[in-house]
């Protein structure tokens, strides 16, 4: 079943930019509005599939709930109360006033299949993401059911970026719908933009779970990965054997991966990527994926550089060109703030505030984008 919870927004599109020729003085080189779009916000999430894995009085409980097209996420933990999670960090409510059985788990592991060696399982046929929690005798005492949507329209907040064909790292705290967007944006590119699109699908998050993927990926091809660890080498496989113009990966965290990235971005491959991470301030600070940014080296100075610095002999610098020339930090859903990597990392490595582009939507869902503001 698919549940419509859209609006229509009036969305200007927005003031573009070529992220070549951008300088830090000038305005100059912003090009002008280019449209009017109108678009139509949609999600559709088969939550009737999810709810099949639940025990019973919480299916009929969740079924009548008004805000069922809000859900997040169902809690089931062994001897507790389950719990449903909705849009708004503090919107969560017990769906029952008994606990969870060792039955009721088990049943829900029955219905979901085999779960990976991440600990994640999928529902074949729908986006849904079903994570374990294991005693130390590897027994499941808690799930973690994650609704999975189809989200149609929210890409609007970054379409214009897909033009230039740079790549752009999605950065953001776990939940804030990372997956959800680079779903859209494999579709948007393999569909609209008519790219031969790569998803490598480390736990089928991406194009939902079973062998065909979902719908929602477009006409992209999904490379699924037998385990975690070997995320790196399909990226690389996917670059080797199937000639793709984008690829596309989520959770990017080893340095394995880090590496895999730089080798394709320098294949001229554009990458779609996301990691966890708050602020690309943290993302710098990270020795693993700042690499991503361009890595940060200690330069030593001269006499007279130092004199200048208050006598500080070394400082630290860019070392190379970002893997991803943007990076969006995923504030909240609907408000992200876009950097041209290269240009923020070194502010951030003067100890300044980057300039940034702030994109929200407005009460009308209208993407507003405020240009060259000093990131708070
Ligand atoms: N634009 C949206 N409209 C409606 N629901 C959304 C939207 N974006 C995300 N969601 C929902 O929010 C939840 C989290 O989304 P998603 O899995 O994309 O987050 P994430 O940032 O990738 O999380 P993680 O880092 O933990 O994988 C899901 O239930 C998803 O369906």
């Amino acid at each position: 079943m698919s549940i419509c919870c859209s609006s229509y927004y009036n969305h200007h599109f927005p003031i573009y930019f070529n992220p070549n020729s951008i300088s830090s003085s000038s305005l100059r080189t912003i090009k002008p509005i280019i449209g009017t779009r109108f678009a139509k916000c949609t999600s559709s999430d088969d939550i009737h599939e999810l709810l099949k894995i639940l025990p019973h009085d919480l299916r009929e409980n969740l079924v009548m709930e008004s805000k069922r097209d809000q859900l997040l996420e169902v809690i089931l933990d062994l001897g507790r109360l389950p719990v449903a999670c909705f849009l708004g960090d503090s919107d969560r409510r017990f769906l029952r006033d008994t606990e969870i059985s060792i039955d009721e788990l088990e049943y829900a592991q029955n219905a979901i299949g085999e779960i990976g060696g991440d600990n994640r399982a999928g529902i074949t046929g729908t986006l849904h993401r079903i994570s374990a929690v294991r005693s130390r005798k590897g027994v499941v005492v808690g799930l973690t059911c994650r609704v999975g949507r189809a989200v149609r329209g929210h890409i609007d907040m970054v379409r214009d970026l897909l033009q230039f064909g740079e790549s752009i790292l999605f950065i953001g705290r776990p939940g804030v719908g990372k997956t959800t967007v680079m779903r859209e944006i494999s579709r948007v590119l393999s569909d609209e933009l008519q790219k031969r699109v790569v998803v490598v699908d480390t736990s089928n998050e991406i194009g939902g779970g079973g062998d065909i993927p979902h719908p929602a990926i477009g006409s992209a091809r999904r490379m699924q990965v037998s385990k975690p660890s070997m995320q790196h080498k399909v990226m690389i496989e996917a670059v080797e054997n199937h000639m793709p113009q984008v690829i596309i990966v989520d959770e990017i965290s080893t340095r394995a991966e880090v590496n895999a990235c730089k080798s394709i971005a320098k294949r001229g491959v554009m990458l779609i990527g996301s990691a966890h991470g708050e602020r690309l301030g943290n993302i710098i600070k990270n020795p693993i994926l700042s690499d991503l940014a361009g890595g940060v080296e200690t330069v030593t100075l001269g006499d007279q550089e130092a004199r200048k610095r208050d006598g500080r002999k070394s400082i630290s610098a860019r070392s190379g060109p970002p893997t991803f020339p943007f990076m969006i930090e995923m504030r909240e859903r609907h408000h992200w703030v876009v950097h041209k990597t290269e240009r923020s990392m070194d502010a951030l490595l003067r100890g300044e505030r980057p300039r940034v582009e702030v994109r929200r939507r407005d009460k009308q869902m209208k993407v507003v984008i405020e240009k060259w503001k000093v990131e708070d």
